[in-house]
């Protein structure tokens, strides 16, 4: 063999063995990426677990997910999802998730409408709330549990007999709303912590007025959401007119087995029921 073979020989072996080399270091890397599945899908923490950087205990933690949050899972891999919740991203093992109801019918909430009786006016589906901007998409129904829906349907008929029909404000509230309400406003006396208890996310609570039979609200203590000591039900300085409006309000809401709280007049709360957490789409 001349040196001119003795080269091109060396060159091929050379060549293979590279081959050799790649395609087999592509299989090692393919069998340690452990496969992905790409998703979107709801689901609720079953108690507090930890999201981690990666799949697998040895990855470091990024937080505490706490039970019965709501987490979108984007992939999954041997047993875990990448999750984002509040506003972080990274892996959760499947253990301690499961799936959530996806619409509100799956949740067992029922729509109250005007049809019943009701005015609808729910502010947190425009721009004219606290928080500046609409929080639920347009055509949002107003939505509550089904005992609930008797407990309002039942409070509505008292009104109608003075004349008066209750308006609705706000009823069930998706969690992520009330976590976005709570960021802004960390104040438990006007926004509930979402990570200890909220109703409206149960869809056991309704924010309500009264209106006449032309459709003008009665007067009251304040407006909605007006975050203040003259929201409070130990406010001393009503009006006379406001707080008897107030205390008729009060008498019907409670007689149809509704509870108050003492920061806001028109908060109701149907404390009988045990709905849980939820974060479906208001429509
Ligand atoms: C945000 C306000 N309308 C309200 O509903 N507050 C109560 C306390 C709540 O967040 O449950
Ligand atoms: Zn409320």
């Amino acid at each position: 063999m001349n040196i001119k073979k003795i080269f091109i020989a060396s060159s091929v072996l050379g060549i293979l063995f590279t081959i050799g080399i790649t395609g087999m270091s592509k299989t090692a890397a393919a069998q340690a990426s452990p496969a992905e599945k790409s998703l979107n899908k709801t689901l609720k923490a079953t108690t507090a677990v930890n999201m981690r950087k990666g799949v697998g205990t040895k990855y470091k933690k990024i937080m505490t997910v706490e039970k019965g949050l709501f987490v979108t899972a984007s992939k999954y891999s041997k047993g875990w999802y990448k999750v984002s919740a509040n506003g972080k991203t990274g892996w959760v093992s499947g253990k301690y998730l499961a799936s959530a109801p996806a619409n509100y019918k799956e949740a067992g909430l029922v729509e109250l409408s005007e049809k019943e009786g009701f005015i609808i006016d729910l502010k947190y589906a425009t721009k004219k709330n606290f928080m500046g901007y609409a929080l639920y998409p347009k055509d949002s129904k107003a939505l509550v549990a089904k005992s609930t829906a008797a407990k309002l349907k039942n409070a509505n008929q008292l009104a109608h007999k003075k004349g008066y029909k209750i308006k609705i404000w706000d009823v069930y509230r998706p969690l992520s709303v009330q976590w976005e309400m709570y960021n802004k406003v960390q104040n438990h006396n006007y926004v509930a912590n979402p990570a200890l208890d909220s109703n409206h996310s149960k869809g056991v609570s309704v924010d309500v007025t009264l209106v006449d039979s032309k459709g003008k609200e009665l007067k009251m203590p304040t407006k909605f959401d007006s975050f203040s000591i003259k929201a409070g039900r130990s406010y001393k300085g009503n009006s006379k007119t406001a707080q008897r409006n107030m205390d008729y309000l009060t008498k019907i809401m409670t007689q149809s087995g509704f509870k108050t709280i003492n920061s806001e007049w028109w908060h109701y709360n149907d404390l009988s029921n045990t709905h849980p957490t939820l974060d479906v789409p208001t429509k």
